[in-house]
């Protein structure tokens, strides 16, 4: 039977592959590579052969230019050695073939400076929305309750009822858009798929530090209209199990952790329509 192929690539500062791969596996992927961008660029891997594609977190290139500015230069115009065609193509091909990419954290700001999110009525590669300096004018490094909105087409989501709880990492997670229009598609197609919020999930919230970072909307993760494309600022695979949880040796809580949800999801995805 064929085998549901997840693929994280590494290099130039990611500091969450390992995470991320260990999610992908415990989410039931058959078979998860961590491959380094190198290996890509010199065509030796090819993501043609795999189905999920996890942009992890870290500090690309330092954040030098903004946090995964160069990466996204990277990622739009790099050639690949030994093939005829350049990264982007790769990468359009396999959006084009309706498999799925997470961007977590810094892989949120490299699809968002690449404009592969929102890419609103599918304008990908037109950059309409950024991630930028936390409103506190400081790094976060803290838990935050993230409310889901059920109507939104992201495939992850299914079965999330209210929320997750996650932990966050970033200096620069505001999220911010291009101007009213790009704002109002985002909230009239769903594609605010978390906001920051209390520990009741009830509502979006502005108030610092549930909201970490002053994001417009208290917006923390954004799909594209097919629900494949999916970029959040908090780290769902470093709540894999309960051990993760900062207050686990004092609270009864559930073996598994809430971030592993959306990789069993991408998983029986792939499974369901890829295979
Ligand atoms: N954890 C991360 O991926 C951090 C992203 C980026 N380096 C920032 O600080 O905003």
């Amino acid at each position: 039977m064929a085998k549901a192929r997840a693929i994280v690539i590494t290099g130039n500062g990611t500091n969450c592959e390992m995470e991320a791969a260990h999610a992908c596996r415990l989410g039931g992927f058959d078979e998860t590579v961590i491959a380094h961008i190198s290996d890509i660029l010199t065509g030796e891997v090819r993501l043609d052969e795999f189905h999920f594609l996890n942009l992890t977190g870290g500090f690309l290139d330092g954040d030098d230019l903004g946090s995964a500015k160069a990466q996204a230069n990277r990622f739009r115009y790099a050639r690949i050695n030994d093939l005829k065609e350049h990264l982007i193509d790769q990468i359009m091909r396999f959006i084009d073939a309706g498999k799925l990419i997470l961007g977590v954290c810094n892989g949120f700001q490299l699809m968002t400076k690449m404009g592969l999110l929102p890419a609103i009525d599918g304008a990908y590669l037109t950059q309409t929305a950024t991630l930028t300096f936390n409103d506190c004018g400081r790094f976060q490094d803290r838990w935050v309750y993230l409310k889901v909105d059920p109507a939104s087409p992201s495939i992850y989501t299914r079965g999330v009822d209210r929320g997750l709880y996650l932990p966050i990492r970033h200096g620069e997670g505001k999220f911010v858009v291009d101007g009213p229009a790009t704002l109002a598609a985002i909230e009239g197609k769903h594609l605010a798929v978390f906001t920051y919020s209390d520990a009741t999930y009830s509502a979006p919230t502005m108030e610092f530090p549930l909201n970490p970072n002053g994001s417009v909307n208290a917006i923390a993760a954004v799909c594209n209209e097919s629900g494949r494309l999916m970029g959040m600022m908090p780290h769902p695979e470093a709540f894999l199990h309960r051990t993760n949880h900062p207050r686990w040796t004092r609270e009864e809580l559930p073996e598994e952790g809430d971030g592993l949800v959306l990789f069993r999801n991408a998983a029986a995805y792939v499974k369901a329509n890829l295979l």
